[in-house]
């Protein structure tokens, strides 16, 4: 493998995009790059992470994330664990920061921890010695998205300086849009954010990006448009009047999307609603969707991370 030539450090954990500088986030995407072949490669493997201990704790429900660690972790040789939270002593009471130290004790080298408070990744990293990667906190932060969402913009041969994206939904729940917003503004790109009043963030202002309430408005002049998924586990009350209603005004469809720049691509972290954000003709039209590339690519940013983790780990294991 070629390999990015500059060894990146991350320093000790992956907590949000906002602390990573154009650089660090541009050797990563590099790096990535060399994972994207080896997964199309028949082999897919590379020992760097061998004798290393990686464990996913995951307490909300992942299909992409933690599968694509696992993935990530196997294809670079660690000894993978996924921790069932459902089936943990969580169920008997014991707290989020005994259960990480609980592990933690157990030496692995990288814990990868998503969790429905916002900070809560943070807040371990304060309490374990090993490296701390955020699968998403809250309505915080899910750096690795926004980087496997940077990589399949840039690998479709766009440039992120002047590109216009439109992240269009739900932003007030959204980790996901606040991640992007974060990476694409440090990259060079125009963001808009488009959605009802009542899912966008009070202190919207504070990211200095343009807002807009009308759909066909929004999408005007936009090169991505990145759907976000009603976050409904997040909400108490009524954020908007039915999922019917949803779709009729902030729901893409082929009329929606034609207010867009010719050739605009159409991207959703997943899980997608199909008719309440999305409508299927558009998510599973591969002339714009650029759905299953975000999930090939979020293995090899995923391997990307641990590496560059595991390269400022101690070669002969940790301290006793
Ligand atoms: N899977 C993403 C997006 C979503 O669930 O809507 C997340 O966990 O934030
Ligand atoms: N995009 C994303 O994080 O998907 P999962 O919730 O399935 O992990």
């Amino acid at each position: 493998m070629s390999q990015a030539t500059q060894p990146i450090l991350l320093s000790s954990h992956l907590l949000g995009i906002e602390g990573l500088s154009v650089g660090e986030i541009t050797a990563l995407l590099d790096l990535a790059e060399d994972y994207v072949a080896l997964g199309r490669s028949r082999e897919k493997k590379s020992p760097i992470l061998k004798g290393r201990t990686v464990i996913n704790l995951f307490f909300e429900p992942s299909t992409r994330t933690q599968s694509s660690f696992e993935l990530a972790g196997k294809r670079l040789g660690a000894d993978v664990m996924n921790m069932s939270v459902r089936t943990s002593s969580v169920t008997k009471g014991e707290t989020l920061i005994d259960t990480a130290t609980t592990l933690n004790a157990m030496r692995p080298d990288i814990l990868i921890v998503r969790h429905q408070d916002s900070g809560a990744t943070s807040l371990l990293a304060r309490k374990v010695d090993c490296c701390v990667v955020n699968a998403g906190d809250g309505s915080h932060e899910h750096p690795t998205q926004a980087l496997l969402d940077a990589l399949t913009i840039r690998r479709r041969g766009r440039s992120f300086q002047g590109l216009t994206v439109a992240i269009c939904g739900d932003v007030l729940h959204s980790r996901v849009a606040r991640s992007n917003i974060h990476l694409l503004a440090k990259m060079g790109a125009r963001v808009r954010l488009v959605g009802p009043r009542t899912l966008m963030p009070a202190d919207v202002a504070r990211f200095g990006v343009e807002t807009f309430t009308d759909m066909r408005e929004g999408l005007k002049g936009a090169d991505i448009v990145m759907m976000l998924r009603l976050q409904l586990e997040r909400m108490s009350g009524a954020f908007v009047p039915s999922t019917r209603e949803y779709f009729r005004y902030w729901g893409l469809d082929r009329e929606k999307l034609s207010y867009a720049n010719p050739g605009a691509l159409v991207m959703h972290p997943g899980p997608m609603n199909r008719g309440v954000e999305i409508a299927s003709e558009v998510a599973d039209d591969l002339e714009v969707s650029l759905i299953h590339e975000q999930v090939e690519m979020g293995v090899a940013i995923r391997m990307a991370v641990l590496d560059a983790l595991a390269r400022g780990l101690p070669q002969e294991g940790r301290n006793i």
